[in-house]
């Protein structure tokens, strides 16, 4: 399969999962074909979805042979809204188990940036035989920074972008994201803003939950022993979302973990650095 051969509405699906208290219709989108399958989870930015993440890291995946699935986790994109006034890794990782089930998918590794990172780590925790290996991005536990003070300024433009969904306000929350703001156009801007706009539900209930329980994704530090899978835990040196401090609490906790971090990098490691990025994770995954 060829970069053209594919785009987002030629893959995109839906699917309802009916997993524990949950009952949703999810939507994701599914690429290639393989024996092998890698599950990509978002971050929890306004208008964030699988595409919107990895665009850039599908399809050498796809050309190696294995199946892609981006899921849009519930309260982003063409997902189901929801209120999470609990843990939403775990709400994440619960709506990922039901959509495995759905897709009869019994093991699968899975690319996690950011929130995805730390619905990951609730994936492996509470589902251990569903995992095959791990990659974590810019996140993988709630738990603080020892080194800079939170919530961190990315995490507050990311608040203000929630409450106020302007171009300006989504302009300073990219140039954030990114080491170098060169490479933002004025198309990428364009589309995340439409995503954004097109579900207010979202946005609100992302306000609400924030306001009824302020701590959404809690710090699994203490537990990270009980994770067997190998794991490739990868850091840009300047992220101002989520630091660098949390992949060196990561990297000791993880029995089997290694971290590879990028420099002239912010939070979006997969996107500032895909193209070294995409061989280190082939490489990862296949030996
Ligand atoms: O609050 C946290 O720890 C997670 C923040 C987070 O997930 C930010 C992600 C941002 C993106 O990658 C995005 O919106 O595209």
């Amino acid at each position: 399969m060829t970069a053209t051969a594919f785009s987002e509405a030629s893959t995109s699906r839906f699917a309802r999962i009916k997993e524990g208290d949950l009952d949703l219709q999810l939507h994701y989108n599914d690429l290639g074909e393989g024996a092998e399958t890698v599950v990509m989870l978002h971050g929890s930015g306004p208008g964030a979805s699988g595409w919107a993440n990895f665009n850039r890291n599908i399809e050498p995946l796809v050309n190696a042979g294995f199946r892609v699935i981006l899921m849009d986790c519930p309260g982003w994109s063409k997902s189901d809204t929801i209120i999470s006034e609990g843990s939403r890794s775990n709400l994440n990782a619960q709506a990922l188990k039901g959509l495995l089930d759905v897709l009869d998918l019994d093991r699968v590794h899975i690319i996690g940036n950011s929130m995805g990172a730390h619905s990951t780590v609730a994936f492996a925790l509470e589902y251990p035989e569903r995992i095959g290996k791990l990659i974590l991005m810019g996140g993988g536990t709630g738990g603080p920074s020892a080194f800079v003070p939170q919530p961190t300024e990315g995490i507050k433009l990311i608040g203000a972008l929630y409450r106020d969904p302007t171009i300006e306000n989504l302009k300073k929350m990219m140039n954030v994201f990114v080491f170098d703001a060169s490479g933002l156009t004025d198309e990428l801007f364009q589309t995340r803003l439409d995503n954004i706009l097109s579900r207010r539900d979202h946005l609100e209930n992302f306000v609400k939950s924030s306001t009824i329980n302020p701590k959404q994704f809690p710090d699994f530090s203490h537990r990270l022993h009980e994770i067997s899978a190998d794991t490739l835990l990868v850091w840009g040196r300047e992220d101002r979302f989520v630091p660098m401090d949390t992949g060196l609490r990561l990297l000791a906790g993880l029995p089997k973990a290694q971290l590879h971090v990028f420099n002239r990098c912010g939070h979006w490691a997969q996107w500032e650095h895909a193209e070294k990025f995409n061989r280190m994770v082939l490489d990862f995954l296949t030996h």
